[in-house]
């Protein structure tokens, strides 16, 4: 039986995408050297990044990375939500970081697309930085926060994390996988969490505000990214009808994004370790991951643009197969059809790895995380939050059973 690589070339991106350009992988420089004890034990993790080559090399580079890149938590959420009350709450807490905070009017994807291609490193279009008494930097950017954390890194000697701010009506998408693949951005910064800022007050409203047929709102989008939710504004739903307005927005929440944590708040004054380096893209989430995937996902979703699902399917599946039914499911989908985020667990035919599967968009990594053990349930377990078209019973879950190295038929 052929061993499946120890670490697996884990990700692509669609060579069509028509919002991101198509990247090119991440060269190694041979002269780098590593120490060889890195790729013993158990615990040995590593954050293979979107177009890591798959050497053993590449996983300790990619896992010095982890330590020296710089973790950005991207905070979107509505008009009005809190965001900038969460930004002031993190400024002035003592959290012995150095916080350097990115505000931005880029939301709009064009803005991105035409900065990244036009515009290129061309010209600053950071507005202004501004020096914060506590030892913080600001800046406010009009469109690319691409040559924003660019200028941002100049200063690197000077802070230890990123917060990066959207505006209110934007689709944290794009930005959220070019954070996570960006090869200019890679070595330096990694995309550490996205967080949601929720009003509390005004959130079913806004969620259900009038949509066209088919599209998926903003206020939807930004839950399906999220890591985290702060559910804001606790105080003004504290009447005799808030504790069930509360229930039933956590609800709506969890149908949309099965995976998010859910934290309340007044003013956003939450645990600083809800919000900053949560390292929800990284590998040691996987011991998150597994828990998440051992607790039912509720798919039982009535009129909702988005959606969580999962699946599993026993026994070991095969990579090559594997890969193929993503590049299908992420770079082919239908009008109709498309998937935000997906995350799970991979029993890979020919390795004694437990194998972590993530994906934003239409970049997916899969990466080893840790040696099977004894009494573990070998198994495949897959969680994707997509629009609402998306459905098990498709061909593409057709296709996910055939990955399976026997005929096996999957669990919803
Ligand atoms: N009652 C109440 N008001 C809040 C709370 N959190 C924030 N606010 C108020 O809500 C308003 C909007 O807060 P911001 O932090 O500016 O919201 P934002 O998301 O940054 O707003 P935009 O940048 O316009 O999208 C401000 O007046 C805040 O003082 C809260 O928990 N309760």
């Amino acid at each position: 039986m052929d061993e499946a690589p120890s670490a697996v070339p884990l990700s692509f991106s669609s060579p069509s995408s028509p919002e991101i350009p198509a990247l090119v992988p991440v060269a190694l420089p041979d002269e780098l050297e590593f120490p060889e004890d890195k790729f013993d034990g158990e615990e040995d993790s590593a954050k293979a990044g979107p177009n890591a080559p798959s050497t053993d090399k590449s996983v300790t580079l990619l896992d010095n990375e982890e330590q020296e890149a710089v973790g950005i938590t991207m905070i979107t959420g509505y008009l009005g939500s809190g965001k900038t009350t969460l930004v002031n709450y993190i400024l002035k807490e003592q959290h012995g970081r150095r916080i350097a905070v990115i505000l931005n009017e880029f939301g709009e994807e064009l803005g991105i697309e035409r900065a990244m291609i036009n515009e290129g490193a061309q010209g600053s279009l950071v507005e202004e930085w501004v020096d914060l008494p506590n030892g913080c930097v600001c800046c406010s950017v009009k469109h690319s926060f691409v040559q924003a954390i660019e200028q941002l890194m100049e200063r690197r000697e000077r802070f230890d994390y990123i917060l990066l701010e959207t505006t209110g009506l934007a689709n944290p998408g794009p930005v959220a996988s070019i954070l996570w693949v960006d090869d200019q951005l890679e070595a330096s910064v990694r995309l550490d969490s996205i967080v949601t800022v929720v009003d509390a007050g005004n959130f079913l409203r806004q969620l259900h505000e009038p949509r066209e047929a088919g599209s998926v709102t903003e206020a939807y989008l930004q839950i399906a990214y999220a890591d985290v939710v702060i559910l804001n504004k606790t105080d003004l739903v504290k009447d005799e009808s808030g504790h069930s307005t509360l229930e039933k927005i956590e609800r709506e929440i969890k149908s949309i994004n099965g995976m998010v944590k859910i934290v309340h708040s007044e003013r956003c004054r939450v645990d600083l370790d809800d919000v900053l380096d949560c390292k929800a893209y990284g590998i040691k989430h996987s011991v998150d991951l597994e828990a998440l995937l051992s607790k039912p996902v509720d798919d039982n979703v009535h009129d909702s643009a988005v959606k969580t699902i999962s699946f599993k399917l026993d026994g070991p599946v095969d990579l090559e197969k594997v890969n193929e039914w993503l590049g299908n499911l992420l770079w082919e989908p239908s009008d109709k059809m498309e998937i935000y985020r997906m995350k799970g667990v991979l029993d890979i035919h020919g390795s004694g790895e437990m194998h972590m599967l993530q994906a934003v968009r239409d970049l997916y990594e899969i990466v080893p995380t840790r040696k099977w053990r004894e009494g573990d349930k070998r198994i495949n377990h897959v969680v994707l939050i997509a629009t609402a078209e998306f459905q098990l019973s498709s061909w593409t879950m057709r296709q996910f059973e055939g990955t399976a190295m026997e005929d096996k038929l999957y669990q919803a």
